[in-house]
């Protein structure tokens, strides 16, 4: 029988799924992300999710990979994570009574089987004060988050509206993972194994 191994790191990512799935294993990737510029958002995310999913899929190729990323962009700059403070400070000035959008790519490979593909979704930001850029800095919340925020945290507050999926927003379009894995022979927890 085939198990789901979730090639990440990612916290959020293995939260989503527990909230979802029955049982899968992680594995995170060790791969150096190789970002190629001449790629469009979607393809990025895409050729991002797969070279995680490609790394842990070649020592597990007898089971389901999934592999996924996310980014930010804003006015036509890629976010990532922050290196520091200050980048941390200037993605969050950068964001300030804006839209922007946010990328999640997804990558599940399975012998012989790639299904690949990107979610997008709008946030707006309220106009922040430094002060309060400086608060949310200082909470450390920024530092392992695409765009230097995390939605689902303290980040909230600084989110007037989003249009789209909130869990890609998150990091794992949930919703539709659940439903392209169902094709790969992993099923979603059932009413009844929850009681
Ligand atoms: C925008 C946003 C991003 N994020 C997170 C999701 C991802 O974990 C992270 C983007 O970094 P990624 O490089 O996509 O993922 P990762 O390095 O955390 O994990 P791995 O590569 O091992 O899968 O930003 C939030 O948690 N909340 C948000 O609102």
């Amino acid at each position: 029988m085939k198990r789901l191994i979730l090639a990440s790191s990612s916290p959020r990512r293995k939260e989503l799924l527990s909230m979802n799935l029955l049982s899968y294993e992680v594995i995170p990737s060790t791969i150096q992300e190789v970002m190629d510029p001449s790629l469009s958002p979607e393809e990025l995310v895409c050729s991002l999710a797969r070279q995680k999913a490609e790394d842990v899929f070649g020592l597990h190729s007898e089971h389901v990979v999934l592999g996924a990323d996310t980014i930010v962009v804003n006015n036509g700059t890629v976010l990532g994570k922050p290196a520091g403070r200050e980048e941390a400070f200037a993605a969050l000035r950068s964001l300030s009574g804006r839209t922007h959008t946010v990328y999640t790519g997804v990558c599940i490979l399975s012998e012989g089987v790639e299904r690949l593909f990107s979610v997008s979704t709008d946030v707006t930001f309220w106009e922040l004060s430094e002060a309060e850029i400086e608060y949310y800095v200082n909470s450390g919340e920024p530092f392992d988050k695409a765009g230097s925020y995390g939605i689902q945290g303290l980040g909230a507050r600084l989110v007037q509206s989003i249009a789209g999926d909130f869990y890609s927003v998150v990091g794992l379009p949930v919703s539709r993972v659940v439903r392209e894995l169902e094709s790969f022979g992993i099923s979603a927890v059932s009413q009844e194994d929850d009681i």
